[in-house]
């Protein structure tokens, strides 16, 4: 097989050969064979360069592709404005975007064309980034050149003026009164929020144990895990119990309908929803603006009483507050109590709306993936439970026991690194600019025009075979071990010392080869939040069960809109631990 995988026909346009691609510390063959072990996406991944390698020139793909295909590669080719000077050309077709995620697409591209590249796509074309360099210069350097492009068209609709897709000029004064709200002392109060939400769905796994008088459940935990995060980011933001680990509502149901709409938004080719007549002709899209209007009654109600019970106070003495003691920890108490920011509602619920799509699928899909990832190896689930056993014993989950859990800590960046949420990036540049070239580019770089859509590719960064040793393995333990540059210009390598203090690897640490929170202005607010909260939900359940996929890897489908998820459930078979 890997005899096989290391034949592959050179490319055209530039890009790496396929037998450069091993780098550091291992032989071509043992990191290629890496790069197919575990998941069922790394056979899918297989299976389609065993393809390429019967296939032996690019004219003989072409033949494959369908009409659609061929007219939307002529769309391309008369929209898509040319070259961008040397940058390498990858030309997508519409049947990309079906049968398996597109993120897949992207990364074999990266592997043909090089960590930069440019997508034509049908009437598009994208720029294709998967340099921690090129990463770094976009996110951090010249970071004010570049705003949420094509990613705000799609959520302006849900989340308006939010953080997410704001423009600078709205973005900047919230993002300075929204931050301090993820203090320290709220952040200590979360966690016991987390240990109590997640008793509450372990408590219910123990029901059904009870009720059916065995040992052994079956249950699909990608849907426990998204009420246990609605439930957590409910509480943590607007101090909002939706209970939905035992129960179900009409705002549970609308807020679900909202995030299948974004995900419907992100993933289909043609925004048809913009038309006029769209949102009372097309019965999904009635139903999205019924979701909406559901939703945002229940958010207008919680800012009414909000402002109602208002107690305006200095921002250094509300970070002191009580915390662990008060009745309302939340950060909308916080948002709405500091002094001299106020705000109109409409603004103050969009950045409600955005902090609980931002915060809720994508904490559930960290633990669905962990626990997809632990399933498999039962050596390193064997690990984790012994340290819980030796922290927590039978008891809870506290912010100084965090401290202690290190290795399930680092279970949940390892997830984060193979199952990036989201795996894409969205910027446009504002104005015309020089991307570097980044490793193995070219030295002059890449002059872009102002209007330049970039996918920014995270899953293609967290596995690229030159900044990762194997890096489609699951190896928690590899983020203590520093990395030197290699001779990398331009990259710092992977040093742990460059963040001390830092309870979780970050793009620091990593000198933006890793970047599960984004990095530089528009990184993450609630990645602590989300990290504590992943780190116990993910130690409690595994203090209490042993937790086994019920079919095989392979039954497992993936799908993807703005996180990546499973197409049918993460059906797990749950045993009681014997203690
Ligand atoms: C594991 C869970 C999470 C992951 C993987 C994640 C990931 C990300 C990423 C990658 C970005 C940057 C987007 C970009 O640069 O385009 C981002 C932004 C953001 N996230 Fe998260 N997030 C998570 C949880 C949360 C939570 C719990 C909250 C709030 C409670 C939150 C609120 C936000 C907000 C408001 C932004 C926009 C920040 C800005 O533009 O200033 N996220 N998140």
């Amino acid at each position: 097989m890997a005899t096989a995988l290391l034949q592959l026909p050179v490319v055209v346009n530039g890009g790496f050969q396929r037998d450069e691609i091993p780098l550091v510390g291992m032989s071509k063959t043992a990191n290629l064979r890496s790069a197919t072990t575990t998941t069922n996406h790394l056979n899918f991944r297989k299976k389609c360069l065993q393809i390429r390698c019967q296939s032996t020139s690019t004219e003989e793909k072409k033949t494959r592709r369908n009409l659609l295909d061929n007219a939307s590669n002529l769309l391309t080719n008369l929209l898509s404005g040319g070259s961008l000077g040397t940058m390498p050309v990858a030309e997508g077709a519409v049947s990309d975007l079906f049968g398996r995620p597109f993120f897949f697409s992207l990364y074999d591209w990266f592997l043909e064309h090089g960590a930069v590249y440019k997508l034509a796509f049908g009437p598009k074309s994208f720029v294709v980034v998967s340099d921690p360099i090129v990463a770094r210069h976009i996110l951090r350097e010249n970071a004010f050149s570049y705003d949420k492009g094509v990613l705000a068209d799609i959520l302006e609709p849900i989340m308006g003026k939010g953080l997410i897709p704001a423009d600078f000029d709205t973005w900047k004064p919230r993002r300075r009164v929204i931050a301090p709200g993820f203090h320290a002392l709220f952040l200590e109060a979360m966690v016991k929020t987390f240990t109590d939400c997640s008793e509450r769905t372990i408590s219910k796994f123990e029901k059904l144990l009870e009720r059916a008088n065995t040992d052994v459940v079956e249950l699909d935990l990608e849907a426990e895990f998204s009420s246990l995060a609605l439930d957590i980011i409910g509480l943590g933001v607007f101090n909002y119990d939706f209970g939905s680990v035992t129960k179900e509502s009409p705002v549970i149901k609308a807020v679900y309908g909202t995030l299948f709409e974004a995900e419907h938004r992100s993933t289909f080719y043609i925004p048809y929803w913009k038309l006029p007549l769209a949102r009372w002709v097309v019965p999904r899209q009635r139903k999205f603006h019924n979701d909406l209007k559901v939703i945002n009654e229940c958010l207008d109600g919680l800012i009414k009483n909000a402002k109602e019970t208002r107690q305006e106070t200095d921002v250094e003495i509300l970070q002191q507050r009580d915390y662990l003691n008060l009745k309302d920890a939340s950060l909308l108490r916080f948002l709405v109590d500091m002094r001299g920011v106020d705000v109109d509602d409409h603004q103050l619920r969009d950045d409600l709306m955005t902090m609980l799509i931002a915060g809720h699928e994508t904490t559930a899909a960290v633990l669905t993936w962990a626990v997809f990832l632990l399933a498999q190896n039962p050596s390193k689930m064997k690990k984790a439970q012994a340290e819980i056993d030796s922290v927590l014993g039978q008891g809870r989950t506290t912010f100084d026991s965090l401290k202690k859990l290190e290795y399930i800590r680092l279970i949940v960046v390892e997830t984060l690194r193979l199952f990036p949420q989201p795996p894409l990036l969205i910027r446009r540049s504002l104005k015309s600019d020089v991307l570097p070239g980044g490793y193995k580019g070219d030295k002059n770089g890449y002059a872009i025009p102002a209007g330049t859509d970039i996918f920014l590719s995270v899953y293609n960064l967290h596995r690229s075979p030159f900044f990762w040793d194997c890096p489609d393995d699951f190896e928690p333990e590899r983020f203590l071990r520093p990395r030197q540059s290699e001779g990398i210009e331009g990259w710092a390598g992977f040093d742990p010392g460059r963040s001390p203090g830092a309870m979780y690897p970050n793009e620091i640490i990593s000198d933006f080869a890793f970047l599960p929170f984004g990095g530089g202005l528009r990184k993450c607010v609630g990645d602590q939040f989300a990290l504590f909260e992943s780190t116990v939900a993910l130690a409690l359940l595994l203090q209490k069960f042993d937790v086994e996929l019920k079919g095989s890897p392979e039954s497992v489908e993936i799908v993807t809109g703005a996180t990546i998820h499973t197409k049918s459930g993460l059906w797990c078979r749950l045993r009681r631990r014997q203690h």
